[in-house]
């Protein structure tokens, strides 16, 4: 077959991996509209049929190339011998009673990563991840615990967004993403934006920058990329403290790098973008719940237009961090209430579904097996 630009590398080999079971096909959604457009040219095909596959992959939500019964049947033959349009399966599925609904997906080589729908009245938004497992080891969060295997590709993120899509009715349409699933978005931030630009290309998913969030452990200098990419994201940066020596003990990486850095970024992508920041604050109760926190926290964000996420820990098994009573919850709210700062507290989907990110995996999948969290 000949070259296809793909975007980025596809399957990694897998040490004892049998490498007659990773599919020898491309995976589609790694191909680019001109990768697409070549391929189509050297068969003899115009370049519209790469617009109607397009069609069929992102509204038609085809999940085979039968199915596109506006192509020749000889393409669709073509295209069969030479394309997956899913490579991953669905090793498990959680539904909970508030419609919530997690997938952890296993990937061709094997990598397990998990993606969710939420229903929230109109809104159909998803959550999806960026790698597999994520190197940043914030000590609370069930993603980071075995560190991080790869990058996903952009195909592999694509596939997570049509894969919650395909569990909505016909009549329903993917509203807002956010990439707060497992991995850190900016350290995989190619493989990120390339997805992002098919979801919300009107050809894609057609859904606006406006409803895409990137939440970030905060990298400042993948901070400025964003910025300079010059599409209008949503950044939610995850704050956790409000000084550098409770946030290190936290968030490791920040022994590296500090909160003003972070702080600095951020305001340089709020003044390039015009988008309101969000921050992110897990509230682990008796570790960064204390009033002292919450008044450290109001000066931290004087001067600055953004909104604080509250989310009270979900709590992981293995982990010695709890959910905060609800006393204490409220007593924070209302610290930062009383100063200005505009709060929300994020309410808690598909508690009962491994709601926290990453527990899936590790309740469900493989990775379950082997480790001594669960
Ligand atoms: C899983 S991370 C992925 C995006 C990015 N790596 C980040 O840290 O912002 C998304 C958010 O979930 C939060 N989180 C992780 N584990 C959690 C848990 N057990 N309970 C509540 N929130 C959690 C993180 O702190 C972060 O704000
Ligand atoms: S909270 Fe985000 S950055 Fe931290 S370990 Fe989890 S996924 Fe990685």
């Amino acid at each position: 077959m000949t070259s296809l630009p793909v975007l980025p590398p596809t399957q990694t080999a897998v040490p004892g991996d049998d490498a007659d079971a990773r599919p020898r096909k491309v995976h589609l959604l790694n191909v680019t509209d001109e990768g697409l457009k070549d391929w189509l040219a050297e068969r003899g095909y115009p370049a519209f049929r790469g617009k109607q596959i397009r069609r069929w992959l992102f509204s038609g939500r085809a999940e085979s190339f039968e199915t596109m019964s506006d192509l020749p049947a000889k393409l669709r033959s073509e295209l069969a011998e030479s394309f997956d349009i899913f490579q991953a399966s669905e090793a498990h599925v959680s539904t909970s009673r508030d419609g919530t609904e997690k997938i952890l997906v296993r990937l061709a080589d094997g990598g397990e990563v998990e993606c969710v729908l939420l229903r929230d009245g109109d809104r159909r938004s998803i959550c999806v991840s960026s790698q597999v497992g994520c190197a940043m080891g914030c000590v609370f969060c069930a993603s980071g615990l075995d560190g991080v295997d790869r990058n996903l590709t952009r195909g592999e993120i694509l596939e997570q967004m049509l894969r919650l899509q395909h569990r909505l009715p016909a009549e329903e349409r993917l509203s807002h993403i956010v990439m707060m699933g497992m991995g850190e978005p900016l350290a995989n931030l190619p493989g990120v934006l390339a997805a992002l630009d098919v979801a919300r290309n009107p050809d894609g998913l057609g859904i606006s920058p406006r409803r895409i969030t990137i939440s970030t452990v905060g990298l400042p200098p993948a901070i400025d990329k964003l910025a300079a990419s010059g599409v209008p994201y949503n950044l939610a940066v995850s704050l956790h403290a409000p000084n550098d020596e409770l946030r290190s003990q936290l968030v490791p990486v920040n022994q590296k790098i500090g909160i003003e850095p972070v702080l600095a970024a951020a305001d340089r992508y709020f003044a390039s973008s015009g988008r309101r920041l969000t921050f992110e604050y897990v509230l682990l109760g008796g570790v960064n719940d204390s009033e002292a926190c919450a008044h450290e926290l109001t000066r931290v964000l004087r001067g600055r237009t953004v909104m604080m996420n509250v989310i009270p820990y979900n709590p992981v098994e293995g982990l010695p961090y709890r959910t905060p009573s609800k006393e204490s919850i409220s007593r924070f709210r209302q610290i930062l209430e009383a100063s200005g700062v505009n709060v929300m507290f994020r309410q808690r989907k598909g508690d009962e579904i491994d709601a926290a990110c990453g527990q899936l995996r590790r309740n469900r999948g493989s990775i379950g097996e082997k480790s001594p969290a669960t």
